[in-house]
């Protein structure tokens, strides 16, 4: 079984990103580029990163009109990353588009309900109910558009796995027992999100920001 552990790489200078890259690489799936990298260092810095031999997982979050997005993923087909994230809000012909316009080799998934906002969040958007009820809504929109997974909390993802068997799920908001939660609401073990049904863990600062960053990775490793 391949490791399911995505490094988030979320650091402002390339030449930082590269080194903490370099260390973990053989503890760790894949690396995910998020919006902080991606407008700082642009193609040039998925291409460095992407030397490393690791598959890619650009994490943009394209959130805008169907054309608009479909656009942008035509832009990024020449980083041929494994995974690109989509706002599974944008609506049902949005993510069409965006599966339609992604490279063959691009597994797109729809962000759900971001791990970072809990219920009282999400009533302030103006979306009534629970969050178990909103994320398992945008699935089925997700699963319905031809989306390859979504992105949800680890308290989500059972559920989502038991409706949709062959989805693809990526789980950010991961905290090794006991591990400060900073500014994610909705945390989970990264144990208890393989053993829900997590294809891909995403992990940052409790690998980032540790004194060890390798030896981070391994104990976490260690625990799935
Ligand atoms: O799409 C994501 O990756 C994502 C979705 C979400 O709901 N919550 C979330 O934290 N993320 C990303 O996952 C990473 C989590 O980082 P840490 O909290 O440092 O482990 C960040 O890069 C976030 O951008």
């Amino acid at each position: 079984m391949s490791n399911p552990i995505y490094l988030a790489l979320d650091v402002p200078r390339l030449r930082e990103g590269m080194d903490l890259a370099q260390k973990v690489k053989g503890h760790v799936g894949g690396i995910k580029l998020g919006l902080e990298f991606f407008c700082a260092h642009g193609a040039h810095g998925v291409h460095m990163i992407g030397q490393l031999g690791l598959p890619i997982f650009l994490d943009l979050k394209l959130h805008d009109i169907p054309n608009t997005v479909a656009g942008a993923m035509q832009a990024i087909h020449m980083l041929e990353p494994s995974i690109v994230t989509v706002h599974a809000s944008g609506g049902r012909a949005m993510l069409e588009d965006a599966k339609a316009a992604a490279g063959e080799h691009t597994r797109v998934v729809g962000v759900t309900m971001l791990t970072s906002m809990d219920e009282r969040d999400l009533q302030r958007t103006g979306i009534g109910g629970t969050a178990h009820d909103h994320v398992m809504r945008l699935a089925e929109l997700a699963h319905d558009a031809g989306l390859d997974g979504i992105v949800c909390s680890g308290h989500e993802v059972k559920a989502v796995h038991n409706q949709w068997k062959d989805g693809f799920f990526v789980v950010p908001g991961l905290r090794p027992a006991g591990g400060a939660a900073g500014d994610q609401k909705r945390v989970v073990t990264p144990r208890q999100a393989r053993d829900d049904g997590a294809s891909v863990l995403v992990i940052g600062r409790p690998i980032s920001r540790a004194a060890d960053p390798a030896q981070a990775a391994r104990e976490i490793e260690a625990t799935l």
